[in-house]
């Protein structure tokens, strides 16, 4: 029997990973790559497959099929999912006939409470934990182009058998996915929720891209207040962080393309929906619960989901 993966959002990040599995897997006798998609995205990849401009090549992959419909995408044994956070639970349930209680569920949201919201919707499943760091984004309908040198997915579970971890890890490698199966999964998150919390709440507020924040001191002052105040957060949450986390973040973003901005900041340009309620309101919501002050992320949110752009989730 073939190991069945479900990739749910062909955007940016189920674009990208969801492609290079699929070119892999084509034609494969051991596993067979599904793209969940619907729409204008749906129609264009059923006919020209997903195609990945990175800044040097183009890749183009065919899956062993693409649909929204859950009677053609069939039972799946693993199901990565890649909508943004606002769409998570309407997502899940369009395809809940496809994911059976032995479905593993892979969320590579930004954000810190993925794990929490999809087991209220499938308590019995085996649901791991991931993060993904890339910079990539829809071109147009089963076009995504990809920037910059990230493309690291760190994923794992406290809960999950080792043999499905490994299953997982060897199916991500042979497709050359940059892939870390690591065992302090919750505070890998928490270390990328740091960084893309601060940078999606300060490109947005500043509207700046990522190397205007570096070369601003204002900006880079602010989105060091972020930064402590997050982490302030998380320490009082009881993770454990690395110490040097906020220089970790700064290094992060220096390595980052400085002409990139957060996906966060590129759905307010473009009049989208945003994440807003999961990158820079969690923080707040978290902070009122542990009584942390974040006097920084209250303002940036004020302004943000005041702001006369279309709503947040
Ligand atoms: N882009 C990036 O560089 C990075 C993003 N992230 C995070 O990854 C997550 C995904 O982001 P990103 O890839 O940018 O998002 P995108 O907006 O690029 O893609 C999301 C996709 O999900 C699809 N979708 C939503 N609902 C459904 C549904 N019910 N059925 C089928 N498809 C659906 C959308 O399709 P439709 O057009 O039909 O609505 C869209 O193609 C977010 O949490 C983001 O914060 C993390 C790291 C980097
Ligand atoms: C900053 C970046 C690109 C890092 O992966 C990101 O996570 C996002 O834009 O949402």
């Amino acid at each position: 029997m073939k190991t069945r993966i479900g990739i749910l959002g062909m955007g940016g990040v189920g674009g990208y990973f969801g492609g290079l599995l699929a070119k892999e897997y084509y034609k494969s006798d051991s596993v067979e790559v599904v793209f969940i998609a619907r729409g204008e995205t749906q129609k264009v990849i059923a006919k020209n497959g997903v195609k990945i401009v990175t800044d040097s090549d183009e890749i183009i992959a065919f899956p062993f099929v693409v649909s929204n419909d859950s009677e053609v995408i069939g039972k799946l044994d693993f199901l990565i999912c890649a909508t943004k956070t606002y769409d998570i639970e309407e997502s899940l349930n369009s395809i809940k006939k496809c994911i059976t209680k032995n479905t593993v569920i892979l969320p590579l949201y930004n954000g810190v409470d993925a794990s929490e919201r999809i087991s209220e919707l499938f308590p019995e499943n085996e649901l791991l934990q991931g993060c993904v760091y890339v910079v990539a984004m829809i071109l147009s309908p089963g076009i995504i182009k990809k920037t910059g040198v990230y493309e690291k997915l760190f994923f794992g579970s406290t809960m999950a058998s080792l043999t499905t971890l490994n299953k997982l890890q060897s199916i991500f490698k042979t497709a050359s996915i940059e892939s870390y199966l690591v065992e302090n999964i919750d505070e890998v998150i928490w270390e990328k929720f740091v960084f893309i919390s601060a940078l999606a709440s300060a490109t947005s507020y500043l509207n700046e891209n990522i190397g205007d924040i570096l070369k601003n001191k204002a900006s880079r002052e602010l989105y060091f207040s972020l930064l402590n105040e997050i982490t302030l957060l998380a320490a009082v949450k009881g993770l454990n962080l690395p110490e040097d986390i906020i220089m970790q973040s700064i290094l992060k973003l220096e390595k980052s393309p400085h002409d990139a901005t957060s996906s966060m900041h590129r759905d307010f340009i473009a009049l989208r929906k945003n994440e807003l309620e999961s990158l820079t309101g969690f923080v707040i919501n978290e902070a009122q619960k542990y009584e942390v002050d974040v006097p920084t992320y209250e303002m940036v949110y004020k302004k943000l989901v005041f702001s006369d752009l279309l709503p947040s989730e």
